[in-house]
């Protein structure tokens, strides 16, 4: 049937009817992201991180709700292709005006890939590119904000300019030193343009709305000055219910990343317009992924979507292949990776062996419970993908011999579209960032032999941030379950992260206990466990010998992490949680607190400990202290 014979009103209608789900989807996403303000000046910390877990499922009610009505009232499924193909030039045509171009079309793909079959995913019918640009977009209400503001102050009265900055987000409240706090960001902030004069563009630019995320909200802008930009970000936190501070000045690109890496829970944002949210953003930092930036707005869809094109784009334009990833093999994970892509594939084994005693179900569930969960900046998010398809000549036979062994129910091998290509196709994996195996990074310390100093530092930097991670975990109530090194990944800048999922708990779930006393000399000499154990029994003192088998790292574990092998400590952070208490996590170290030393960024710093050169632009650590603190009001 040629284009023009399509009944019209039924593709507009189709159109109609997907904008009205995704208008629907924005505007309970935008309220729930404005309402952090408002938890924030209450401080209702519980209620902050709950909006923050439950604003994730939105997406995808959405989109059934979209689907299904498009399966009533237009019999969508039924519906030739011509109607289809009428439907998405509509929907372009409906978005010519919208303020989310890039989202409304990522939720049309969600809602068409659902009706569907997968021969039409190309660009007749849904969005493989985007139709709409996003550039220059601004909000076309002139009394409101727009995406930034810009400020002009002298470079020798920035204080002014920084107060009424500060005050023009109407936070409810009174900050406790508005003046100390202007003072303080001013004398960083002229301390970050080091001798430079004034030039006549000299500005700052600030995003309208703050970024809210746990206990913290954070202004986030930048400082321009001649061809010199220097990003920036204030968080401002609670001193007492109602009385506000600026608890330190962050700058330039790789402390930005800190506070948006991968390993976060996701901000809370009100934003008409995302897409100069991003813009903005990505000025700030130019080599974090559009991808990550979306995903690190709670707008995860959008991440994955442009992800996706990415890596389709880097296939089409590289010529390495998938290979079994390097470290130790896991035995529930099977894990590949491509060596000029900085990220991981994961695909569940179909057989796990003892003592792994899980199922498919359990694992997609564990990964499913770190989605939600706050990582804290110690656990790597993921993508989910099904039915990934990638050409055959990109993977080793090594690998293919791999899938086929561990996880064949994941592996189909065909050229499913019939035009001559034979694809492997992963029924189920999960993405993430690559990091160094925390595992091979303490090997290249042991290699380089006790004399190296680098490598002692890097091996002492190691064992400080493994076990910093392992209680950060613990204080965001999580028990990772299997601690060995293996399990942990070192970042581009030497921060340590957690990934392996299948064996958390919660930490209020499991029993610390210490080990009982032997009954008589054969329970002391049997070197087999004697007395009882529970499923969620763990033993903290027992893990000695799992984890510190090298006397290098036993010395540097026990200088700083004795008390991770005493029940005590574990059994108190349980405690904390159990009584309700919300632990807080700076996504910077203590000492770049204006409380702590006037907030000087380098002091106390160690020096980069990477010769680590993983590819993840991530977390600067704080090698002197885990990121966990309570709240100065606690
Ligand atoms: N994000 C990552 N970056 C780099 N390597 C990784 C990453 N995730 C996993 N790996 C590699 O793959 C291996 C197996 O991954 P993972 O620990 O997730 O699997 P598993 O089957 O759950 O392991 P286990 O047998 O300990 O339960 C790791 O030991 C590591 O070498």
């Amino acid at each position: 049937m040629p284009l023009n014979a399509v009944a019209p009103s039924l593709a507009s209608d189709m159109a109609q009817a997907m904008i009205d789900g995704f208008n629907r989807h924005y505007r309970l996403f935008r309220t729930e992201s404005a309402r952090a303000k408002h938890r924030f000046e209450t401080c209702d910390w519980a209620a902050q991180q709950r909006a923050q877990r439950e604003r994730i499922e939105f997406y995808d009610l959405r989109v059934r709700e979209c689907q299904r009505r498009l399966e009533r009232e237009f019999k969508a499924a039924q519906q030739p292709m011509e109607v289809w193909q009428q439907a998405k030039l509509f929907y372009i045509g409906l978005l010519v005006q919208h303020k989310q171009p890039e989202l409304a079309e990522t939720f049309f793909n969600s809602v068409t890939t659902k009706i569907l079959h997968r021969s039409y995913f190309q660009n007749d019918f849904i969005f493989v590119r985007p139709a709409i640009s996003t550039e220059y977009l601004e909000t076309d209400d002139a009394a409101a904000n727009p995406t930034f503001r810009s400020f002009y102050p002298r470079l020798d009265a920035l204080e002014t300019s920084l107060r009424d900055i500060l005050l023009s987000y109407g936070l409810r409240g009174r900050f406790e030193d508005l003046g100390r706090d202007a003072q303080r960001v001013a004398d960083a902030l002229r301390r970050e343009l080091a001798a430079d004069r004034q030039r006549p563009n000299f500005q700052i630019q600030v995003l309208a709305s703050l970024f809210y995320r746990n206990k913290g909200a954070y202004l986030v802008g930048k400082l321009i000055n001649g061809f010199k930009e220097v990003p920036f970000a204030l968080p401002i936190l609670h001193r007492a219910p109602g009385v506000l501070y600026v608890d330190a000045a962050l700058f330039g690109e790789e402390d930005l990343l800190i506070l948006f890496s991968f390993s976060r829970a996701y901000f809370m944002v009100d934003m008409e317009i995302p897409s100069a949210y991003v813009q903005f953003l990505r000025s700030l930092m130019p080599r974090k992924p559009r991808a990550e930036i979306y995903n690190a707005l709670g707008l995860a869809k959008q991440g994955k979507n442009l992800f996706y094109r990415d890596l389709l784009w880097h296939l089409r334009h590289s010529s390495d292949p998938f290979r079994i990833a390097p470290g130790i093999k896991g035995m529930v994970m099977l894990v590949f990776d491509m060596p000029s892509f900085p990220y991981v594939f994961k695909v569940i084994k179909d057989h796990y062996p003892a003592p792994k005693d899980t199922s498919r179900e359990q694992i997609r569930g564990k990964y499913q419970l770190v989605k939600r969960h706050d990582r804290v900046g110690r656990m790597a998010d993921t993508m989910e993908f099904s039915m990934l398809a990638f050409p055959r000549e990109r993977f080793t036979d090594e690998l293919i011999a791999e899938i086929e062994q561990h996880a064949p129910s994941q592996l189909e091998i065909s050229d499913r579209d019939g035009d001559g290509q034979v694809e492997v196709i992963i029924a189920h994996a999960y993405i993430e960032r690559r990091m160094i195996p925390l595992n091979l990074y303490l090997q290249e310390a042991f290699d380089a032999g006790e004399g190296d100093a680098a490598a002692n530092a890097q091996l002492e930097h190691a064992v400080i941030e493994y076990g910093n991670a392992i209680k950060d975990l613990v204080a965001a109530n999580i028990f990772p379950g299997d601690m060995l090194w293996k399990n942990f990944g070192v970042t581009r800048h030497g921060k340590v992260v957690f990934y392996d999922y299948d064996e958390i708990e919660y930490i209020t779930d499991c029993n610390f206990r210490a080990v009982p006393a032997p009954r008589n000399e054969e329970d002391e000499m049997s070197g087999e466990i004697w007395y009882s154990v529970a499923r969620n029994d763990v033993f903290p003192e027992t893990f000695g010998p799992f984890l510190l088998g090298n006397p290098r790292v036993r010395q540097a574990f026990m200088r700083h992490h004795a008390d991770l092998l005493d029940p005590a400590f574990w059994q108190q952070t349980q405690q904390r949680i159990r009584q309700g208490e919300v632990i807080d996590f700076y996504p910077y170290g203590t000492h770049r607190r204006f409380d702590v030393n006037g907030g000087v960024a380098g002091l106390g710093e160690l020096a980069d400990p990477a010769a680590a050169d993983g590819e993840t632009p991530a977390d600067q650590p704080d090698t002197s202290a885990p990121a966990t603190a309570v709240e100065p009001s606690e």
